[in-house]
């Protein structure tokens, strides 16, 4: 067993020669909300990256549930990750986006009819994820993220292109999220989200 669903111990990310991470260290325990805040460049993506198994130390120890994290069938069925905009398939719908994650993921976390509901997209059900706006569409990556069971959310700001009431609404999703004993890491320039979780920074400064 673990301690902690994570683990960093002395995290030094080195991209292109120049080092990105230097000497981090972070313990998140289950249940908790994370939120990794700072600057453009600091390295907020580089540690989700990190601890999504996607990105190698230079230096140092990253542990998720007690193991490096590594890019494999098990760790993703336990981690769902929001990061850059996914590729859509060309010909489903939104409504249909959502039945494949349900299809893939047999016991979902809600329907796909209330994913809809939740976030805002019964309307654009039909539409194509092309045809819809920004904002929809982040709502619609985030929707597939929630729908499916998971014990770890790393997001990466999921705040992007959402109007301020839904920052809002994502913010009491990602506590019923934690309420049910997931744990939250999320990069974010949002200081609304970020002010109903534990500040991090990536530079290892507390805010
Ligand atoms: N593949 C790469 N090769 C070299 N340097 C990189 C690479 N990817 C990112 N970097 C650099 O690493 C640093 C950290 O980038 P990262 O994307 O983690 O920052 P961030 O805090 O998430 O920024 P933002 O708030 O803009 O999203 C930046 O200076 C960036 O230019």
């Amino acid at each position: 067993m673990y301690d902690s669903i994570i683990s960093v111990a002395e995290l030094t990310v080195e991209l292109g020669g120049n080092p990105v991470l230097r000497g981090l260290g972070l313990t998140v325990a289950a249940g908790e909300i994370v939120a990794v805040v700072g600057p453009n460049g600091s390295g907020k993506s580089t540690l989700l990256r990190c601890l999504a198994g996607l990105q190698p130390a230079t230096f140092g120890e990253v542990r998720v549930f007690g193991e490096p994290p590594v890019d494999d069938g098990p760790f993703w069925r336990r981690v769902a990750l929001l990061g850059d905009e996914p590729a859509w398939y060309p010909g489903l719908t939104t409504r249909e986006h959502l039945e494949l994650m349900a299809a893939v993921h047999p016991r979902t976390r809600m329907t796909v009819e209330a994913a809809l509901e939740v976030f805002a997209l019964v309307e654009r059900a039909d539409a194509a994820p092309l045809n819809l706006s920004t904002g929809q569409r982040q709502r619609l990556s985030l929707a597939a993220a929630l729908l499916r069971p998971s014990t770890l959310l790393l997001l990466d700001e999921p705040e992007r292109g959402l109007d301020a009431a839904f920052r809002g609404r994502l913010a009491d999703l990602l506590d019923a999220y934690a309420d049910e004993g997931g744990t939250v890491v999320m990069a974010t320039h949002d200081q609304g989200l970020a002010a109903r979780a534990r500040e991090v920074s990536p530079t290892g400064v507390t805010a």
